[in-house]
């Protein structure tokens, strides 16, 4: 019998391990075959800020099933359409933005689950039902999806307790560059301000019950992040990588 897929970065995260991922802006299939046999944890997949619609972005999640790494999707905006295409992709897993309310959190739970608990519409032959061979999806669905809110301004860290509370969040993840922005400091998410506020949400996100998650762009703002509690931190960007590696090369071979 095919099985409906399982979310092992959920079971992952509410056992309280430790998840190294990557951010993906490349939109590229190549890539994230490639960087999922690497043996991140998972991989963001970012519509809000790439060039991935849905029918981009499913090739990139079937691409990244070659390895081992666990799919994250964040779609464009915390919209209900968008929420349920993503899903019947075969996106278990999903970052949605700019949440600044229990309200908008309890939305993006509802918009993920089929009725009763939400209003997610129904569809019989999804990649995310294994194309409807999977007879035990409709009743596994709810419990597989993982949902993991964005906070991405002071506002929102002044509710971040409300937020994290909303059943259904399974974890909130800190946007560095729209918090910094937000706090006044556009583009300098490393500002002192702006670490102290990241440090201490993430003890507030652990202490509500919820995993902590965000994202750095160099390793040793992953480690220290880690070591501040967060438990799942994307330590980089492919775009990133390439132009830093290609940069690297150019500067070598012009000595
Ligand atoms: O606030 C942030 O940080 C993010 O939301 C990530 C950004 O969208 C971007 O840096 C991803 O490349």
């Amino acid at each position: 019998m095919t099985e409906a897929p399982k979310n092992h970065f959920k079971r992952r995260l509410l056992a309280g391990e430790v998840q190294h991922g990557l951010w993906m802006s490349l939109a590229s299939p190549v890539a994230a075959e490639a960087l999922s046999l690497v043996g991140y944890d998972w991989l963001l997949f970012d519509a809000e800020h790439s060039p991935v619609e849905i029918a981009s972005l499913q090739p990139l999640l079937q691409a990244a099933a070659a390895g081992s790494s666990s799919c994250v999707g964040r779609p464009a905006w915390n919209d209900k359409v968008l929420i349920k295409r993503m899903l019947d992709i075969g996106c278990q897993t999903l970052l949605i933005p700019f949440v600044q309310t229990p309200e908008d959190a309890r939305a993006a739970v509802e918009a993920s689950r089929y009725p009763p608990a939400g209003i997610r519409g129904v569809a019989g032959g999804t990649r995310a039902s294994r194309f409807g061979l999977a007879p035990d999806y409709f009743a596994t669905a709810n419990e597989e999806i993982c949902i993991i809110v964005q906070i991405e301004t002071a506002d929102a860290v002044d509710r971040l307790e409300e937020i994290a509370a909303v059943e259904g969040v399974d974890g909130v993840f800190i946007g560095p560059s729209d918090l910094a922005a937000s706090m006044g400091h556009l583009g300098h998410p490393a500002a002192p301000e702006v670490q102290e506020a990241i440090e201490v949400a993430a003890e507030r996100i652990r202490r509500a019950g919820k995993a902590p998650g965000i994202l750095a762009t160099r390793p040793e703002d992953a480690r220290r992040y880690r070591d501040w509690g967060y438990r799942f931190v994307a330590a980089s960007v492919d775009l990133g990588l390439l132009i830093g590696a290609a940069k690297g090369v150019l500067e070598q071979v012009r000595t």
